[in-house]
């Protein structure tokens, strides 16, 4: 991937600049995966990023990512979604019915551009939102591993040799981004597709993925494209990874060491380009 894919900071620039991510991840007993996700968007750039969460989550998040806010997960009186340029949903965020008038909210009425992961994509199979998914307005990525896009096909499980296949169907189905992760991610839309060339199987631990939902969004959040989000995001968590592995060892690397890894990432995307911009 060329660095020119990137946007320059400008030098006469604020926070407001680079875009607000809402972070709709974690549910008691899996803080952990908002935690990774939050942290990720703050490594990736975003102006601002703001959890929307149980209110029992709120000191854990605060302590872990004193960067961000909280805002209590009550979507029927207390948030704008519209105010948020990216929305990433779905990272721990648990199954239970409560989630229901969540999703509907953001899939009805949310016109930014939404990463929906893990939790996200399995409610809207369980509680079958897919009309409501297939009719929003926002731009969408969708990011299952393998198991979960079994799930939104309806089928046991994929083979591997058949998972371009099934991100084929996925995106034909919902008319979204498809990003079907694993190694070598697919990234695809309607007529294109890329095959990230990224990445190491260090990265096969709990909460890799989230981290993924978190720079994603927040590439959205900074006036990247879905696809292009989608795109550059894969490129930069996997070679994220790769630094972790150099540093650290593929045994034993953490999501958290990835999500750290991230700002160095994007310094040697940047640097692999040809414009003479600033390093
Ligand atoms: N610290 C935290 O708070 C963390 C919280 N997290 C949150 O946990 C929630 C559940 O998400 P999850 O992905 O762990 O479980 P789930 O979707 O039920 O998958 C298990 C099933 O799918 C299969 N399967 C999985 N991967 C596969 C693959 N690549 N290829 C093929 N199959 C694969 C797997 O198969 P098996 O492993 O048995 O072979 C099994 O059947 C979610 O909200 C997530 O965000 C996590 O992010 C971790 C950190
Ligand atoms: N063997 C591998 N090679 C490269 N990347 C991998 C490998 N295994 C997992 N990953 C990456 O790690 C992430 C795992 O995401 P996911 O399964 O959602 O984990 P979690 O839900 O625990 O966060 C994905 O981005 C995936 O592409
Ligand atoms: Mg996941």
């Amino acid at each position: 991937m060329n660095g020119n894919v990137l946007k320059p900071r400008k030098i006469q620039s604020h926070k407001g600049d680079y875009g607000k991510v809402l972070a709709v991840s974690g549910s008691v007993g899996m803080a952990g995966a908002a935690v990774m996700c939050g942290r990720a968007a703050i490594r990736s750039g975003a102006g601002l990023v703001r959890f929307a969460v149980p209110k029992e989550l709120f000191n854990i998040l605060q302590i872990c990512v004193p960067e961000a806010t909280c805002l209590e997960r009550d979507f029927e009186n207390v948030i704008d979604i519209n105010d948020y340029e990216a929305i990433a949903l779905g990272s721990g965020l648990g199954l239970e019915k409560s989630n229901i008038p969540i999703l509907k909210k953001v899939l009805n009425d949310y016109k930014g551009t939404l990463v929906l992961d893990a939790d996200g994509l399995n409610c809207v199979m369980k509680y079958s939102l897919y009309g409501n998914l297939k009719a929003s307005q926002a731009d969408i990525i969708l990011t299952p591993h393998m198991g979960e896009a079994a799930r939104l096909l309806e089928v046991e499980s994929i083979d591997i040799k058949d998972r371009e296949k099934a991100a084929r169907e996925i995106q034909e189905a919902f008319g979204t981004t498809v990003v079907m992760k694993g190694a070598n991610t697919l990234v695809l839309t309607e007529n294109k597709i890329y095959v990230n060339d990224t990445g190491n199987p260090g990265m096969a631990t709990g909460g890799s993925g989230d981290v993924l939902t978190g720079i994603i969004a927040s590439l959205a959040a900074q006036g990247y494209s879905g696809y292009e989000a989608a795109k550059i995001g894969v490129y930069i968590h996997g070679l994220a990874g790769d630094i972790c592995a150099e540093e650290i060892g593929q045994i034993g690397m953490t999501a958290m060491d990835i999500a750290d890894r991230v700002p160095e990432a994007f310094r040697r995307l940047a640097s692999n380009s040809n414009d003479g911009r600033d390093k």
